[in-house]
């Protein structure tokens, strides 16, 4: 670990420093051994959640705490990957925002914190990050249990140097019982996280600090939704779908990346989920609307089921999940060749086999009933898939990019809160 990490407390004019794993002293300076003795000493006695209170019980939890308000860190489990890992193992891509909550010293002989569950620091907490310091202890290993199941991390660093070098971390979901056994000698120092589902990855996304981020509800096309929905005269008042044409290129003809595309969502094109979703609006994402290539014959079928569900109160509106994906993977053969079934123009129904003229006309009845809202005039959106090349020993298709439309359920003018007259 070539930079160390650095902790920053103490009062004004009294600041104080240590960089660890500690290094031998710089003259007139408290970066050194001396600083960790005195970052131990500034702690306050560990308490721990019961029956609703904080309780200090030294048999329960022995261990000196600091609150993050009470110190800084350059160290940052984002800078590190840390966060993207979680995201990955425990969150399967959902958004995580990691929130420093507490520095605690486990010390030896006898630093220990019993079995517990951590006490949800609210609803979208979902989990627990631990970080163990680059300082030398004997003992100490976390215990995570869940299932019958349990996991011991033993971050013990037995003294030596190296050991004593690394950064080491744990994250757990909050239902995981988890136990830290006593430490033996030396100093277990931790930063502790408080996980929270985020729409995104990082703090960019949440709005929840009033500063910084997007409030979908505030965004422009947003209010056009509203103002269209509540209009008078009654715009669709039998109800109806708005069909937007995105603008980036997604991989949906990848046999398994397209079940990703929701999760995907580009710039300008996460900025119309997200103001379709805030306008109360249910959506699928399916083909692009495109003459040839409208594949999906039942998308506002499965657009209404969703929306009967959302009704219910069967979905919770919570992340990506409550947009519907119709997206399927298109045909490629062993050439690379993309087979798209082509809809001709009604006129040219006759020159088509009769069995198939019942098909492409529900295809056609589809597009109709879909009112467009942005005219794709440009000429990527034309395109309709732009190929991606890999060299191996031949020239293989990775992956296509292809349009995508976002189709978005209007409810009928009753359902919408208005009379129609
Ligand atoms: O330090 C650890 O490994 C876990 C600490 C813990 O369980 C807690 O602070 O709630
Ligand atoms: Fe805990």
């Amino acid at each position: 670990m070539a930079k160390g990490v650095t902790i920053r407390w103490g009062q004004h004019g009294e600041g104080r420093v240590v960089t660890l794993p500690c290094r031998p002293s710089v003259s007139g300076s408290s970066e050194g051994t001396a600083a960790l003795p005195q970052l131990i000493a500034d702690c306050t006695p560990a308490t721990f959640g019961h029956d609703g209170k904080d309780v200090y019980d030294p048999s329960y939890r022995l261990a000196g705490a600091m609150s993050a308000q009470d110190f800084t860190t350059d160290f940052c489990p984002y800078e590190t990957g840390i966060i993207d890992m979680i995201t990955q193992i425990l969150m399967r891509w959902r958004g995580l925002r990691a929130e420093l909550y507490k520095l605690n010293v486990y010390s030896g002989p006898s630093g220990m914190f019993k079995s517990h569950v951590d006490t949800p620091r609210g609803e979208k907490q979902v989990g627990s990050l631990v970080v163990c310091l680059p300082v030398a202890f004997q003992g100490g290993g976390l215990a995570v249990r869940h299932g019958g199941q349990q996991i011991v991390h033993e971050w013990s660093t037995f003294m030596t140097d190296e050991a004593a070098s690394c950064v080491q971390w744990a994250a757990f979901y909050s239902d995981c019982e988890h136990e830290v056994l006593p430490v033996i000698e030396g100093h277990r120092v931790t930063l502790t996280y408080n996980l929270y589902l985020a729409h995104g990855t990082g703090l960019l996304a949440q709005g929840e600090w009033g500063i910084g981020g997007l409030q979908p509800a505030q965004l422009p096309l947003s209010q056009h939704l509203r103002d269209l929905l509540l209009a008078k005269p009654v715009l669709m008042p039998n109800g109806g779908y708005l069909g937007f044409d995105l603008t980036h290129l997604y991989p949906h003809t990848h046999p398994s990346l397209h079940a990703f595309v929701p999760q995907m969502l580009k710039g300008a094109d996460l900025a119309v989920y997200e103001a379709v979703q805030a306008a109360g609006l249910t959506c699928v994402l399916g083909g692009c609307r495109n003459d040839h290539h409208f594949e999906q014959i039942d998308i506002l079928d499965k657009l209404d089921a969703q929306d009967r569900r959302r009704r219910r109160n069967e979905v919770t509106g919570w992340g990506r999940e409550a947009m519907v994906n119709a997206l399927t993977p298109l045909r490629v053969d062993d050439s690379g060749d993309y087979h798209e079934q082509e809809v001709p123009l009604e006129e040219s129904f006759d020159e088509v086999e009769v069995s198939k003229v019942k098909d492409l006309r529900a295809r056609v009845a589809i597009r109709e009933r879909i009112t467009w809202v942005n005219v794709s005039g440009h000429d990527a959106a034309k395109e309709l898939s732009f190929a991606g090349l890999a060299y191996g020993n031949q020239a293989e298709l990775k992956v296509r990019y292809s349009n995508v439309a976002l189709v978005a359920k209007v409810p009928n003018a009753a359902e919408r809160g208005l009379k129609v007259v």
